[in-house]
C-alpha cells in the first residue's frame, strides 16, 4: 500500500467552488484522491486551514484524509498573499513526514511545489508536480493585473528542475513547460483532467429545465466557471448580443459562478462588470446571473443547456467543457489549451478564436439553426467524454506516473527513511526562497 501526500496549498476539495480561488484544482485534487484511494493507496491531502471552525482532519473516502494545515491566519487569504506563510506549511508537512514518511508527494500549484521541493531536500521523498496554472503564462496574458510576487517564477523554475515528474495537462501545457521553463521532456508526462460519471450524465432537457424552474422559449446557452476576467465571459455576452440581433434567434444565457449562491457584485466584482456589459449590449433581459452552484446542481444546468460556451484567453486544461460534453451538450469553446483536445471541431462542437464575439455568434447561429446537428454533436460528445476522460482513467494514468518512482513491489522510500530516521542526523528546514520564513 503506497502512502501519498497530495499538497494543495489554497485549493481544498472541501471548498465551495465558483469564486476567484475555487475551481478546477479543488476538483482535481479531490477526485484524484478519491480514485487513488479506491485503487488501494493511502492519501493525505494537505491544504491550508482557511476558516477557524474546520476540524484538523476530515476523512476523504476509505483511506483518504484532508489535513488542515495551520499556516497564516485561519481565514481567507488571497493566494497571491500566501507565500510568506509557506514556511509554517512546510514545517507542518515535514513533521508529518518525520512521524510517518510518505512514498511520494504530489504537489499542486507552485506554492505546493515549494513545499514538495523542501520535503524532498530534507527527507528525500520524490515528488510529482501538476502546476494547474503557470506564472509566465499568466504574466503573458494578464500583465500588470497579475498580483503574484516575483518569487513565483523562481519557485516554478526550481520545481521544474527538481521535480521527479511534471504532469502537463495538454500538449499546449507541455509546450509551455518546455519552452517557457526549459523543462526536461523526459520528466514530463501528459495526463488530462476528467469528469465523474456519477456526477455528470445526460438528462432530458425538459426534465433538467423543470428541475431548475426554467420556463419560457428560446435556446439556452450556458457559461459556468470561476468568475475572473480571463475566462472571457464578456465576449460570450457580446456574442449573445450579435446572435440575437443578427440572426433573430431569441437565445438566453445563464451564467453560473461567483463567490456566493446569489449573484452579488459586491462579493464578486466580475459579476458587476459583466452586468454592465450586458446592459450596454442591450441584452440584460436575456442574461441570468445564477451565482455559484454546488456539485449536485450542475448536472441539471449542463443538461438544460442547448450549447455550453467557454471562451477563456488561455486554459491549461478546462474541466467545464468536459462536464458539459458528459451531459450531452455540445461546446463552443476557445481554440486554446486543453479545449483544443477535448472539443472536436465540427464533431462535438466548435472551436473559435478566444476574443472574437462575431466568430462565436456565427458558430452559435450555425448550430442552433440545425437541431439535428446539435443532437448528433451531443451524442458524440458523451461518447468522447466517457471513452477518454473519466477521473478513474486519469487516476490510473497518474498512478502509472507514481509507479515510475515507487516500484509496485515497494522497496520504497518510506522504508528507507524509516531505517534512516533512527539516526540523530535529521536535516532541519532552511528556507532557501526569499519571501518565506520558518515559523520558529
Ligand atoms: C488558468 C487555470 O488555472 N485553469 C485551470 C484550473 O481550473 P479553473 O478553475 O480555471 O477551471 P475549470 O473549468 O477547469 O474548473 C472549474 C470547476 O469548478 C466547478 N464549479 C464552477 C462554478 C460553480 O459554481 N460550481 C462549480 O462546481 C466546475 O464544475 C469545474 O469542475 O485548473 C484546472 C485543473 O487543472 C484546469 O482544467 C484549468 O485549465
Ligand atoms: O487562474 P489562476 O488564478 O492563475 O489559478 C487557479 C487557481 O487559483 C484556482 O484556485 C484553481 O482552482 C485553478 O485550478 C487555478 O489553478
Amino acid at each position: 500500500m503506497r502512502r501519498i501526500a497530495l499538497i494543495s496549498d489554497h485549493a481544498s476539495p472541501l471548498a465551495t467552488l465558483g469564486g476567484v480561488d475555487g475551481g478546477g484544482q479543488n476538483v482535481y485534487v479531490g477526485q484524484l484522491a478519491r480514485h487513488l484511494v479506491a485503487r488501494g493507496d493511502r492519501v493525505d491531502i494537505f491544504t491550508r486551514r482557511d476558516a477557524g471552525n474546520l476540524p484538523d482532519i476530515v476523512p476523504w473516502g476509505e483511506g483518504g484524509r484532508v489535513i488542515h494545515v495551520p499556516a497564516g491566519p485561519a481565514g481567507r487569504v488571497r493566494k497571491e498573499e500566501l507565500l510568506p506563510y509557506m514556511g509554517e506549511f512546510i514545517e507542518f508537512v515535514l513533521r508529518h513526514c518525520r512521524r510517518r514518511p510518505y512514498d511520494l508527494v504530489h504537489a499542486n500549484f507552485f506554492l505546493s511545489a515549494l513545499v514538495a521541493a523542501e520535503v524532498k531536500r530534507v527527507v528525500e521523498t520524490p515528488f510529482v508536480v501538476t502546476f494547474h496554472a503557470l506564472g509566465r503564462v499568466r504574466r503573458l496574458h494578464q500583465g500588470g493585473a497579475d498580483a503574484f510576487p516575483e518569487e513565483r517564477l523562481a519557485i516554478e523554475d526550481r520545481a521544474v528542475r527538481e521535480a521527479d515528474r511534471i504532469i502537463a495537462e495538454c500538449p499546449q501545457d507541455e509546450d509551455d513547460l518546455h519552452i517557457l521553463y526549459g523543462a526536461d521532456p523526459a520528466r514530463i508526462r501528459t495526463v488530462p483532467c476528467g469528469f465523474d460519471p456519477d456526477e455528470f450524465r445526460p438528462l432530458s432537457k425538459p426534465l433538467a429545465r423543470a428541475m431548475l424552474g426554467l420556463d419560457g422559449h428560446g435556446p439556452i446557452l450556458l457559461q459556468l466557471g470561476r468568475m475572473v476576467p480571463r475566462k472571457g465571459v464578456d465576449n460570450v455576452i457580446r456574442g449573445l448580443a450579435l446572435l440575437r440581433n443578427g440572426s433573430g434567434i431569441p437565445a438566453r444565457l445563464l451564467i453560473v459562478g461567483g463567490e456566493s449562491s446569489t449573484p452579488d457584485p459586491r462579493l464578486t466584482p466580475e459579476i458587476g462588470r459583466l452586468m454592465a456589459i450586458a446592459e450596454r449590449e442591450g441584452v440584460a433581459d436575456a442574461v441570468t446571473f445564477v451565482g455559484s452552484r454546488g456539485r449536485d446542481a450542475l448536472n441539471a444546468y449542463y443538461s438544460a443547456a442547448d450549447v455550453f460556451i467557454t471562451t477563456p484567453w488561455y486554459e491549461p486544461f478546462g474541466i467545464t467543457p468536459l462536464e458539459a460534453m458528459a451531459c450531452g451538450t455540445p461546446v463552443v469553446g476557445s481554440a486554446v489549451g486543453g479545449i483544443r483536445s477535448t472539443v472536436q471541431d465540427g464533431r462535438t462542437g466548435y472551436l473559435v478564436p478566444p476574443e472574437d464575439p462575431p466568430a462565436l455568434a456565427a458558430r452559435l447561429a450555425d448550430l442552433l439553426g440545425d437541431p439535428e446537428r446539435l443532437r448528433a454533436f451531443g451524442r458524440r460528445a458523451v461518447h468522447v467524454a466517457r471513452s477518454r476522460y473519466t477521473w478513474a482513467r486519469v487516476a490510473e494514468s497518474v498512478s502509472a506516473v507514481y509507479e515510475e518512482l515507487i516500484p509496485s513491489h515497494y522497496s520504497g522510500c518510506a522504508r528507507a527513511w524509516a531505517n534512516r530516521s533512527t539516526s540523530s542526523a535529521r536535516p532541519a528546514f532552511r528556507p532557501e526562497t526569499p519571501g518565506i520564513r520558518p515559523s520558529s
